[in-house]
């Protein structure tokens, strides 16, 4: 487990102070993926470098698995360091060294015997699935394989817990798959707490379990990364959420609609998802509908449905039909205009 406690962290500029991280409390349970989000500037690098001491807090505490780490120095502090791996968005590999050399360098650093590399490095090369690249060069190699490296390098070592510095953000949308897939096989099969930070909420929907939203080094919403998507909180939350979810209605649709009509945006959540709250509504209510859009995202393995449609009726139906979806626990937007 991980615990951020009263996190503060500025920085001293010839400009004056700048602060980073301001009193951020998490608490980041075993075997997790979590997620930090947040745009340029909000203080997630700062949290993410804070976990391991490679930026020293101002002040608070960061307590991984028990020990605090920010009362340890020297070597305490060194061989606590290796329980915690580190990716790079640009991966930081040794250019000069084979992909062997590279991760053997991470078992080196942290003095294990040579004798001991050789079955070690392979295994994790394995790992990773590029057992036929070791004698190659970084520069041989495509970014996501780079990033490969960058994660049996990071694992040499046996850490509980993986952080990932926008580990993704520098690779094609193919290889962000490739990767993100990675990246949950090794938290399924190594149990590993995996930490990333991101400004992309898709990252978040296909990988992570939990997301802190960040703005102005504050943590602004966490939680169950379902629920945020579900139902997001604050309107940074919501405007992260509707990048990844939003349909803008075209221009065209909008100045078609019906007089008598409203458009709402429906957000089915958990069971409704999977249920016919249509049909069920147009049972109830006599009002007509016409569906303009509709999709459903599955965050881990849940449905999220998002749906746009226009729903024609009197104004004493309308909303009739308005609330028996919300007695449906659905969300419901009433659009006004196409945006
Ligand atoms: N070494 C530093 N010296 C001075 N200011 C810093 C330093 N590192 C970060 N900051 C400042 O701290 C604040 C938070 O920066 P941080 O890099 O943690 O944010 P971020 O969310 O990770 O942004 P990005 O996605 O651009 O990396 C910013 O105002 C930044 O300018």
């Amino acid at each position: 487990m991980i615990e951020l406690r009263h996190l503060h962290k500025q920085y001293k500029t010839k400009k004056g102070t700048v602060i980073g991280v301001h009193d951020v409390n998490l608490t980041i349970a075993r075997g997790t993926i979590f997620g930090i989000v947040g745009y340029s500037g909000a203080g997630k690098s700062s949290v993410l470098r804070c976990i391991n001491l490679l930026e020293r807090p101002t002040s608070g505490e960061v307590i991984v698995d028990g020990v605090n780490l920010t009362s340890l120095a020297g070597e305490g502090l060194r061989l606590a360091r290796q329980k915690i791996g580190i990716i790079f968005q640009h991966f930081h590999l040794i250019s000069s060294k084979t992909v062997f050399e590279n991760v053997a360098f991470a078992l080196k650093a942290a003095g294990k015997s040579a004798s001991d590399f050789a079955p070690r490095v392979h295994e994790l090369l394995q790992l990773v699935g590029l057992s036929d690249k070791a004698d190659h060069y970084p520069a041989q190699l495509s970014g996501g394989q780079k990033q490969r490296v960058g994660i049996a390098r990071a694992l040499a070592n046996d850490p509980q817990v993986l952080l990932c510095d926008e580990a993704t953000s520098a690779l094609d949308p193919m290889t962000t798959q490739s990767i993100l897939s990675l990246l949950r096989e090794i938290n399924q099969k190594l149990g590993i707490t995996i930490v990333l930070i991101t400004h992309e909420m898709d990252v978040v929907k296909e990988l992570c379990h939990q997301v802190a939203i960040m703005n102005n080094g504050r943590i602004i919403e966490e939680g169950a990364v379902y629920d945020i998507f579900a139902d997001p909180q604050q309107p940074l939350t919501k405007e992260f959420v509707q990048n990844t979810l939003e349909f803008k209605l075209p221009r065209k649709m909008w100045d078609k609609r019906d007089p008598n009509g409203r458009i709402v945006k429906v957000l089915f959540r958990n069971e409704a998802a999977e249920q016919a709250v249509i049909y069920e509504m147009l049972k109830h209510v006599p009002v007509k509908t016409n569906i303009l859009h509709g999709k459903i995202d599955y965050i881990g393995d849940k449905p999220l449905g998002t749906f746009i449609m226009e729903i024609t009726g009197d104004s004493a139906q309308l909303e009739q039909a308005l609330q028996f979806l919300r007695d449906q626990q659905c969300g419901v937007e009433v659009v006004t205009d196409a945006g």
